[in-house]
């Protein structure tokens, strides 16, 4: 907008450097369509994802992928591995692909595909929104559903319709904006208890996400717009561990199901064995995720999910225009693929001995 004063004194935009007008969420949507076949999966496994959480469906939700997607060839590589193996156990997990296009930063660095598509600083934003709607559409056509994270309030506009999982990270959690997003987003949503640990700003934001809503957002043809949402019921919190403690055990567990019963929502929660709880060192996360599957085991009815950051390659490197590892993540480090073949298989055991502990003691 042009600084405007009677005297012509410049006082806005004194520090933007451009501001380019992006295609409308309708033309991206026109020219990237979601097929019949897509729409049928997001729509049932929207459907399983909340059965899950509303225990009428005791499979484990296993969200599993890489922590980002910078290279669609490896994302897709990836998917069409990850599908085999969520067709094989589909009895007993619920698989979703990890498909995150926008990263919360802790300080600065790569902030994903959509903003910054070709990893070199040119921010080709329209072609990032593109290249991820594509992404979404080979992942579920590969036969496999799709969790995304939603930083920029924007993004939803562009993507949402492919999506069967949201979630909003730790960073962000507190955000009343990113609160009311969710409150209108059509899929279940996955909040992260705070970078510091804080689980009670994990469960004020489900409840503020299931109430209906009145913000300002913008509409499918880009303009600005009153937003009047009815609530998503489907919000649940994630448990990912803080910057002094992990909280997977048993012990945290119990505590957040107990502040959401104190919230008058649903004991159920999604635990995440990244991040917080393996600090951040991908060699100590399938551990995680075998503590986590113990508690399963034994019977804990809490936890209807995990989360899990694995790609094809073991670790991370510095994200980069070209020379890079294939199927190695460029932000958080990752499980490789024989590792999550294996913390997959044990889930699925665990989720077999815990509908053996419920049939011998159905209290
Ligand atoms: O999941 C990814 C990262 O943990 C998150 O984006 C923060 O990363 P950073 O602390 O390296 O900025
Ligand atoms: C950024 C993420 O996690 P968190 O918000 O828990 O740090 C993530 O899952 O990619």
């Amino acid at each position: 907008m042009t600084p405007t004063t009677t005297a012509g004194r410049a006082t806005d935009d004194l520090r933007v450097l451009r501001m380019e007008p992006l295609p409308t969420p309708r033309e991206v949507r026109a020219g990237l369509p979601l097929p019949e076949a897509c729409a049928e999966l997001v729509d049932r496994s929207r459907r399983e994802v909340q059965e899950v959480l509303r225990g009428q469906d005791d499979r484990l939700l296993v969200v599993v992928g890489p922590c980002s997607v910078h290279d669609p060839v490896a994302a897709l590589d990836y998917a069409r591995r990850l599908q085999a193996q969520a067709r094989r156990l589909e009895d007993d997990l619920l698989v979703v692909m990890r498909v995150y296009f926008e990263k919360p930063r802790t300080t600065t660095g790569w902030k994903g595909l959509v903003n910054d598509p070709d990893l070199d600083g040119s921010y080709d934003i329209p072609r990032g929104l593109r290249l991820g709607r594509q992404v979404l559409l080979d992942v579920l056509g590969a036969g496999l559903p799709a969790a995304c994270e939603f930083l920029e309030t924007t993004t939803p506009q562009y993507l949402s319709d492919a999506v069967t999982y949201g979630a909003v990270g730790a960073r962000t959690v507190e955000s009343q904006v990113h609160r009311q997003l969710v409150s209108g987003l059509s899929m279940p949503v996955g909040l992260k208890n705070g970078s510091d640990g804080d689980v009670q700003v994990a469960v004020d934001a489900c409840v503020a996400a299931a109430a209906a809503q009145t913000f300002l957002g913008v509409d499918a043809d880009g303009r600005a717009a009153v937003v009047e949402t009815a609530g998503n019921r489907d919000a649940h919190v994630v448990l990912r561990g803080g910057r002094a403690a992990p909280n997977h055990d048993a012990v945290s567990v119990q505590a957040a199901a107990d502040r959401l019963a104190g919230a008058g929502l649903q004991r159920r929660l999604v635990v995440d064995a990244s991040h917080g709880n393996s600090r951040k060192d991908h060699v100590r996360q399938a551990g995680v995720a075998r503590e986590i599957g113990a508690q399963v085991a034994a019977g804990e009815d809490a936890v209807v999910g995990i989360m899990l950051e694995s790609f094809l390659v073991p670790g991370r490197q510095e994200p980069a225009p070209a020379g890079l590892v294939y199927g190695q993540s460029v932000t958080d480090a990752c499980m490789g693929w024989d590792t999550t073949v294996e913390v997959l298989d044990d889930l699925a055991g665990a989720v077999r001995t815990r509908r053996q502990v419920r049939r011998s003691d159905p209290a």
